[in-house]
């Protein structure tokens, strides 16, 4: 009998500017431009080593969006020398490669020139649709504008880049505002084939931020937006849960494939409250099935040949290492 694997990626976490364009209310992210809203290429080159001698194969590059509309911060910019946080994270990219770390960018809304440039230095990248529906959470929010995330979603698919994205749940969007974001990210996938992984993400209040009194979504609402999700999309296409802000073990068997990225260094910058577990206890959460480490371009994509030619040489070596690895266990 086949076994069932569930997957997990070993990540640093690296969050290049809390600065936003945007103003979501359930986000406690976001800071003003003020002196120290950048994290320095020391610091993060820091990172990328000691993650690279834990062993992590993912740099995951996720900050504030549009960063460059906000008055101030081009000036705390400009102190590093760069004029575009893009051209940072591009710089600091190749960092990563070199240490041996793929990097993985999230910076929210890009334009398609943008993400042809960075698909040169990412095995894959990742934007949340966050929900189809117009809600008062998003109402300072230009960039979560869906008809604005769709398209951009759409533009990775036409440049073949290794997509994840996924849906934010308890923000405000009904149960069918779930069920049609769904069905536009099985759409994109059926057009362009390029989604790998969609993670089903549940809201934690945060202190302090417009939404902090709203609540947070039970383990009964996780469940039927799982099975949701697992209904909708193709089986290709895997199911991702962070296993530090739900009680993984008791989702595993609604239709849960992956648990996203954990990283043995950095905290989740999104979600400060909320340690990622070890990876021990992701073995007892898998229970029956197989934990197995992947890398943030999915296997599928990598027979494909759907990265540059400068990923090449890593992506080779870290597939080969972490099969190794798997036969070291007797797996
Ligand atoms: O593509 C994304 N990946 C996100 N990831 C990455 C994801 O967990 C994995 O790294 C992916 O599975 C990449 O393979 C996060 C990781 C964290 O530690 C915390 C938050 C996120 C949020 C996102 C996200 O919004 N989009
Ligand atoms: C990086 C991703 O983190 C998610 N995100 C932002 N704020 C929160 C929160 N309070 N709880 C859970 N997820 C959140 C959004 O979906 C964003 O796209
Ligand atoms: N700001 C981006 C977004 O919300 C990246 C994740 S949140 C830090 O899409
Ligand atoms: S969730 Fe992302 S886009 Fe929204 S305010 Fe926070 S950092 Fe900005």
């Amino acid at each position: 009998m086949h076994r069932r694997v569930i997957t997990f990626s070993r990540n640093v976490f690296l969050p290049l500017t809390t600065v936003c364009a945007n103003r979501c209310g359930y986000c406690c992210f976001r800071t003003p431009v003020e002196e120290g809203c950048i994290m320095s290429p020391d610091e993060v080159i820091r990172t990328l080593d000691t993650g690279a001698s834990l062993g992590c194969t993912e740099a995951l590059f996720t900050f504030g969006e549009r960063p460059g509309a906000v008055p101030g911060f081009a000036a705390e910019l400009a102190r590093l020398g760069y004029a575009d946080i893009l051209d940072y994270v591009y710089d600091l990219s190749l960092a990563a490669i070199k240490r041996g770390l793929l990097p993985h960018t999230n910076a929210g809304i890009l334009t398609y020139e943008e993400l042809d440039r960075l698909r040169e230095v990412n095995a894959s990248m990742g934007l949340m649709l966050e929900t189809t529906a117009d809600i008062p959470a998003h109402r300072n929010s230009p960039g979560k504008d869906p008809a604005v995330r769709i398209e951009m979603i759409e533009n990775a698919g036409r440049l073949s880049i290794p997509f994840t994205t996924g849906i934010l749940i308890g923000i405000g969007e009904t149960e069918e505002d779930r069920e049609e974001s769904l069905q536009v990210i099985r759409d994109l996938h059926r057009r362009y084939g390029h989604i790998q992984e969609v993670i089903v993400q549940n809201f934690c209040p945060k202190q302090g931020t417009p939404m902090e009194d709203a609540p947070a979504p039970g383990t009964d609402e996780i469940r039927t937006t799982i099975s949701l999700a697992r209904e909708i999309l193709p089986a290709d296409v895997a199911v991702q849960i962070p296993p530090n802000l739900a009680d993984a073990a008791q989702l595993i068997e609604y239709g849960v494939d992956d648990l996203g990225g954990v990283s043995p260094l950095t905290i989740d910058y999104v979600n400060p409250e909320r340690p990622w577990p070890q990876i021990e206890e992701l073995r007892r959460v898998a229970g029956d099935a197989e934990l197995r480490e992947r890398l943030c371009i999915y296997p599928q994509y990598i027979e494909k040949g759907w990265y540059s030619p400068l990923l090449e040489p890593l992506i080779r070596q870290l597939a080969e290492r972490i099969a190794g690895s798997k036969r070291g266990e007797g797996a």
